[in-house]
């Protein structure tokens, strides 16, 4: 069975029809993993998640921090930044049932020899290690204390791993991996601020993926969230957002055979402006 990995979709469902009528033209079965933030930033993030939830069993998807951030928006915890586009979600009929699905959707997957995350992998976690943490996330966004949750799941400490962590600390560092992460130290120690591409990599940072003796370096991690990075494809590494809210384009993997699909985005935000 072929699968195709799609990168960052922000709100574009334009370039996500354009993108699956792509794919159905030459797989027509073909299962679909998005990499998480499905909706922000971009202009239709109502019909995209629609979209997206309307696939069923053939797509899953793992959450972004854009999609949290949707999460904490219409709880009430947190106001819109300027840049958002969430309005059409929040005043929708069927808000309270997209937004129910939303929060059943794990952080990270394994999937026809694939871990599929948001961001990325602390060296410390194996693949299997990583699912299980995100399980334990996972539990908590689907039970009656997720709204708690998200109310402690902001901040950037604890930014190192610590098999010994415990409660809201072990939760938020786990999240933060899965869904922020772009550079760390060597003993991935997370970076929160810089958000340029490699030839713009800080003293003393990595990416996370060249983080020396990461335990997951065995399978292939999917990831997207780092737009300036850009397609990146290496034997065990594959990074699939090209930014198309940002004017780049929506990209779809083949895992099977790597091949690409593209398609091109008009411009919706301008980057810096967030
Ligand atoms: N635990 C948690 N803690 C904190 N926040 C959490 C959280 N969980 C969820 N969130 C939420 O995360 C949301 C986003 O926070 P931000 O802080 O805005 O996230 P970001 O990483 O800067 O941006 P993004 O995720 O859109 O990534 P991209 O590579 O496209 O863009 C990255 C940057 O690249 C820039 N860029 C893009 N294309 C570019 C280009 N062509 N040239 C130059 N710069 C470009 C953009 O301007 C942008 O600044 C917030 O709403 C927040 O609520």
């Amino acid at each position: 069975m072929t699968t195709y990995a799609i990168g960052d979709l922000q709100g574009c469902q334009t370039q996500l029809n354009d993108l699956l009528q792509e794919i159905d033209a030459v797989a027509p079965q073909a299962k679909l993993v998005f990499v998480g933030d499905i909706v922000n930033r971009g202009p239709r993030s109502l019909a995209t998640l629609r979209q997206v939830r309307a696939l069923g069993t053939r797509a899953r998807i793992v959450l972004g921090n854009h999609d949290l951030n949707l999460l904490a928006v219409a709880c009430g915890l947190r106001k819109p930044h300027a840049s958002d586009t969430l309005d059409d979600i929040m005043a929708a009929d069927d808000r309270d049932e997209l937004i129910t699905w939303l929060r059943h959707q794990p952080l990270a997957l394994e999937q026809d020899g694939h871990l599929f995350v948001h961001a990325g992998v602390l060296p410390q976690w194996t693949a299997a290690q990583t699912v299980a943490l995100s399980c334990e996330v996972e539990t908590v966004l689907q039970g009656p204390d997720w709204v708690a949750f998200l109310q402690k799941m902001y901040g950037n400490e604890p930014a190192i791993w610590d098999d010994r962590l415990q409660g809201d600390d072990r939760l938020r560092c786990i999240v933060n991996a899965l869904t922020r992460i772009r550079f760390c130290q060597a003993d991935g120690r997370m970076d929160f601020k810089a958000v340029e591409g490699l030839a713009h990599t800080p003293a003393g940072l990595m990416p996370w993926f060249e983080a020396p003796n990461r335990r997951s370096a065995d399978t292939t991690v999917v990831f997207g969230h780092w737009s300036t990075l850009g397609l990146m494809v290496s034997p065990n590494v594959i990074g699939l957002d090209t930014g198309c809210v940002w004017g780049g384009q929506l990209t779809a993997m083949n895992l099977q055979d790597r091949s690409i699909i593209q398609v091109r985005c008009p411009q919706h935000q301008k980057p810096g402006k967030n």
